[in-house]
């Protein structure tokens, strides 16, 4: 297996930059998700890899091969990737079978062989008993799995998968979510996987890169992204949380519940380092009367099955989100610590 190296890639459309000196070392085997809003170049950084789309400037290399650069340029066909497509792009009016042997046949692949991958291919997304329907017959999640045993057949280096699970339902999202994790196991390719959604990043990737406007915001696996993000706007990106103004820290640096309380009673003129307080670390005291904690009123309480989310509005003004186990009465007050707090870089 080849680790891919994207270096300093950049894409103009005239005026418009879509990727913008994008950097990544991907490790071989590695399931890389690029994360990012609607427009962020997520999808133009895919079709590079690809070689659907050239370079304006940078390198793409593969097991220590150049693929593109300004002056190179090898063909799809020549990069041993294939590409999973939002549409699954099957073709109606073949089997299953024929439309995961496609890739052989245009190999010219036949016989044993050919039957033999076309099986084993089929095995691995758990469709040998559908090898003779027609694509029509199947389900969405069906489908896209035929879409899946298609790239695989060919044994590329690197499978590319653009929104692959974005025109499915929610509950069927998320069985093929684990349908992706197991295939990935399964094949141990490089996966390089395209989404707007930070949950299924976080569930399926071993490392996320952050895109904003065609530049790299944060490259990091979902751990470090959830508890460590950069900025405000990685941390609004991913997960829940709430963004306070602190007399205390520096981006990078984790507070503890003492400095975290000392630097949230200062002045507000002091009060200059965005914190990020995740509502797991928001606990609320049994005691309003207590001389510990903050003052909170609860604006709204939503019940969501294992747990109530509160929207809280700190003495300060600002918004705060916490999870607790029983219901509270919207309007009335409580007092809370902050067990700990992830300082963040101002926003640019
Ligand atoms: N062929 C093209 N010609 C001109 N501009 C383009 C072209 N393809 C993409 N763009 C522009 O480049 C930017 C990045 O687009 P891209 O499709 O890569 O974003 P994305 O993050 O994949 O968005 P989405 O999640 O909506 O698919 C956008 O502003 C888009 O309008």
């Amino acid at each position: 297996m080849a680790g891919l190296m994207i270096d300093r890639v950049t894409k103009r459309f005239g005026e418009q930059v879509a990727v913008d000196a994008l950097s990544l070392d991907v490790a071989p085997g590695q399931f890389v998700a690029l994360l990012g809003p609607s427009g962020c170049g997520k999808t133009t950084m895919l079709r590079m890899l690809a070689g659907f789309e050239a370079l304006s400037e940078g390198e793409i290399r593969l097991g220590g091969r150049t693929l593109a650069s300004r002056e190179q340029h090898v063909p799809p066909e020549r990069r041993h990737m294939a590409m999973v497509f939002q549409s699954y792009a099957l073709w109606p009016h073949m089997s299953v079978a024929d439309n995961v042997g496609y890739p052989l046949k245009v190999r010219r692949l036949e016989g044993d062989a050919y039957r033999r991958r076309v099986a084993q291919a089929l095995d691995l997304v758990d469709l040998a008993a559908y090898a003779e329907r027609s694509p029509q017959e199947l389900s969405g999640g069906q489908r896209q799995r035929v879409a899946l045993a298609r790239c695989l057949v060919a044994d590329p280096d690197v499978v590319l998968l653009d929104e692959p699970l974005a025109n499915l339902d929610r509950h069927l999202r998320a069985a093929m979510e684990l349908s992706f994790r197991d295939f990935h196991r399964r094949t141990g390719a490089t996966m390089i996987y395209v989404t707007h959604d930070q949950s299924e990043a976080m569930s399926l990737a071993d490392r996320i890169a952050v895109m904003r406007d065609g530049r790299l915001e944060q490259w990091a696996t979902p751990e470090a992204l959830y508890r460590q993000p950069r900025s405000a706007w990685v941390a609004s990106f991913i997960g829940q949380g709430s963004l306070l103004q602190v007399a205390a820290g520096r981006p990078g640096q984790r507070l503890e519940e003492d400095t975290l309380m000392r630097g949230l009673a200062a002045v507000a003129a002091e009060r200059t380092q965005p914190v990020l307080v995740r509502p797991e670390h928001v606990m609320l005291l049994p005691e309003l009367s207590s001389q510990r904690g903050l003052r909170a009123r609860v604006e709204s309480a939503t019940f969501r099955g294992e747990r109530y989310e509160l929207h809280l509005r700190l003495e300060s003004g600002e918004a705060l989100l916490a999870y607790h186990h029983a219901a509270l009465v919207e309007g009335h007050d409580v007092a809370l610590l902050l067990r700990e707090g992830w300082c963040l870089e101002p926003d640019r």
